[in-house]
């Protein structure tokens, strides 16, 4: 079977392809296809059509996508929402116009109206107005999914969904600006306990909570989703609300994290909150019993998580991270 993984160098599609070699290294008969941003641009259709058809891949797992925090999205709405439109336009029909009868697609739980009932169950998809500071973004991300399940109901296809919640974990974006908050903190606390600071600033009023779900957790996630026997997932969703949320159902405060990222790097001075800066959501905590009831849970702790992901950093080095 051959797989092509579409974003295989970023965070997840680099935690997925981890799992799928060392499936290949216990004997399965995988052929794993990559190409990276430069090799092949998925906004570009020409291309990706030229790829599917010489490829001809079994299945593709679409984690490439333009991803970036609340600062990104609020600041580059028209890259977040006409790259991500782009990318799935191209690889969900090129997909389909190769043959390819399976995909699996990530989302966002961004996905869900902003002032919604916690934790967020997959029908609350379309009940409300999104968060503005996400809005382009989140719209793609539903596109994506009206993508795969208009394929199905038209062409027989199965393309499942899965909306995460936010990630974090080796491989991570660690940019000062443009990363979520996970990362930032990771870097922002452990430069100012270096240097021997006495103060870290973190954006806004530190009260909105958060879930965070460890990437390895994530890629686990995917492939349990994408491996389900299709009696199985057609029973567990409709053909018009497919999607599957993952996540821990755990949420923290971002004061609270901060507080948690602290001490983990060792920073023991003062906290301080930048009210000038978005919150975003207020609250935003999935409902994963649709995925439990399937047989799935998250196993990576916070604290824990946070620690390998600290050791992943000082092992990488501040200069091999990336630069946008
Ligand atoms: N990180 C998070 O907290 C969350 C992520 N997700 C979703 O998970 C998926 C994976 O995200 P994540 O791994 O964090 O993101 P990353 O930014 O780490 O990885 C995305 C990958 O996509 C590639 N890519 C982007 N644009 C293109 C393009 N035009 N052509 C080819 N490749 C491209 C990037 O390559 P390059 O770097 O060279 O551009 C990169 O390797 C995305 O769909 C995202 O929306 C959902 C919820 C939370
Ligand atoms: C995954 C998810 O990610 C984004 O939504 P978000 O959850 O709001 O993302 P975030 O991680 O950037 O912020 C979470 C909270 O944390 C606060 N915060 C404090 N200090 C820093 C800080 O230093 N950096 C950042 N980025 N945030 C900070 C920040 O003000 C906010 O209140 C969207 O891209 C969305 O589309 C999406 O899918």
């Amino acid at each position: 079977m051959k797989i092509y993984i579409a974003g295989h160098r970023g965070m997840v599609g680099s935690a997925i392809l981890r799992l799928l070699q060392a499936r290949v290294a216990a004997g399965e008969a995988l052929t794993l296809l990559t190409r990276t941003h430069a090799e092949l641009d998925l906004t570009n259709q020409a291309e990706v059509q030229a790829f599917m058809q010489d490829a001809r891949p079994d299945v593709v797992i679409l984690a490439a996508a333009k991803v970036g925090g609340i600062h990104a999205n609020n600041s580059s709405p028209a890259d977040f929402i006409y790259k991500n439109l782009m990318i799935e336009c191209n690889v969900i029909h090129q997909a389909h116009a190769a043959g390819v009868g399976r995909l699996l697609q990530l989302g966002s739980s961004c996905i869900y109206p902003r002032a919604v009932a916690q934790p967020m169950p997959e029908d609350a998809l379309l009940t409300g107005v999104l968060e503005p500071t996400n809005e382009p973004y989140a719209i793609a991300k539903i596109a994506g999914i009206k993508l795969c399940e208009s394929y199905n109901r038209q062409h027989g296809t199965d393309y499942r969904s899965v909306m995460p919640t936010n990630l974090y974990g080796p491989g991570d974006n660690f940019h000062p600006q443009n990363s979520h908050v996970l990362p930032a903190l990771i870097r922002r606390f452990h430069t100012a306990a270096r240097a021997g600071e006495k103060v870290v600033t973190i954006w806004g009023s530190g009260q909105p909570r958060r879930e965070f779900l460890h990437v390895d957790d994530m890629a686990e996630a995917s492939l349990f989703v994408l491996d389900l026997p299709k009696d199985v997932y057609d029973a567990n969703t409709q053909p018009m609300l497919s999607h599957i949320n993952v996540g821990t159902g755990r949420d923290i405060t971002i004061l609270d994290l901060a507080r948690t990222v602290a001490a983990v790097t060792g920073f023991d001075g003062q906290i301080v909150t930048d009210p000038s800066k978005p919150d975003g959501t207020m609250q935003k905590l999935m409902d994963v019993t649709r995925l439990a009831r399937m047989g799935w849970q998250a196993r990576i702790g916070l604290r824990d998580g946070i620690q390998s992901t600290y050791d992943w950093f000082l092992a990488t080095g501040p200069d091999a991270l990336r630069a946008s």
